[in-house]
């Protein structure tokens, strides 16, 4: 474990298929993936559809486990949620692609928020600070104190993604694994969420972990990038280097793609 990170992902292996298609030679779905994520940073995970990033972060946050390969966190090594200490299913939270979705849309805003610090009262406000603890949560991701009493359906998709961002703040983590957090927005909202999550970063002294098929999301919010092609990560770089001096061909192949789709 290098000294510096806060989570280390060494030689992680997901096969969906049977053994017996295994042996018929189907691939993995990640196949021997390995990256570390220092604890300010911001490492996207780039790759066609299909590729293997949301298994990575399945992976990350316990939701799969895999067949090879060890995860640590802060230098232990964690296995799937059922089996991580409270503290560590609190440190390390998810913000998925569907903002809609992820939300019960029957409950409002403040009872979303007040669930998480019933599962984890380590956390949770004094007593009657909830309510000021929910505003000011809520201040942070942009929201007015109003939004609280209003149920998630009948909140904007940017509104929504705001409030799963409030959602994982409320229990103080230290690394957001975000899985196309921004894929199901339009362009300008995707702009102001991925400010919020940048400035959040900064001020939280968070480290992100953002899944994106997007070059343009990868550009706003990465530090360095990790491209995933067939299961595999075929090169690891600094954003800058990456954009300026891709190495490996499935990248070039990448950045092309992406640059006729800007100019088309
Ligand atoms: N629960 C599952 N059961 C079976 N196969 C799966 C499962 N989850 C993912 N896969 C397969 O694993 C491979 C990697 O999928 P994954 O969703 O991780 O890729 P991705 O790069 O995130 O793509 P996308 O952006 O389309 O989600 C794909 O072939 C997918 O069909």
């Amino acid at each position: 474990m290098s000294a510096s990170a806060l989570l280390e992902v060494s030689d992680l292996v997901v096969n969906f298929h049977s053994r017996r298609e295994r042996r018929a030679g189907k691939p993995n779905a990640v196949d021997g993936v390995s990256f570390a994520l220092r604890p300010d940073e911001t490492l996207a995970i780039v790759g066609e559809s299909g590729s293997g990033k949301t298994t990575v972060a399945r992976c990350v946050v316990g939701l799969q486990a895999p067949q090879e390969g060890v995860i640590r966190y802060d230098g232990a090594a964690i296995g799937p949620v059922s089996k991580r200490s409270p503290a560590t299913r609190r440190a390390i939270q998810m913000v998925f692609q569907d903002p809609a979705a992820s939300l019960n849309p029957r409950m409002t805003v403040r009872s979303i928020i007040s669930e998480t610090w019933r599962t984890h009262p380590s956390v949770a406000p004094d007593g009657r600070a909830w309510d000021a603890a929910i505003e000011e949560l809520l201040a942070d991701v942009g929201l007015d104190p109003g939004v609280a009493d209003r149920r998630a359906a009948a909140l904007s998709g940017g509104q929504c993604q705001r409030v799963s961002i409030a959602r994982a703040l409320s229990l103080r983590p230290r690394l957001l694994v975000c899985d196309e957090a921004v894929s199901a927005l339009d362009v300008s909202v995707q702009s102001q969420i991925l400010r919020l999550l940048a400035g959040l970063r900064a001020a939280r002294g968070l480290a992100i972990l953002f899944i994106t098929h997007d070059l343009g999301v990868v550009r706003q919010i990465a530090d360095r990038v990790a491209v995933m092609h067939r299961g595999g990560l075929v090169e690891t770089a600094t954003a800058d280097d990456l954009f300026d001096r891709p190495g490996h061909p499935y990248t070039k192949k990448l950045l092309e793609a992406a640059l006729d789709l800007e100019g088309a």
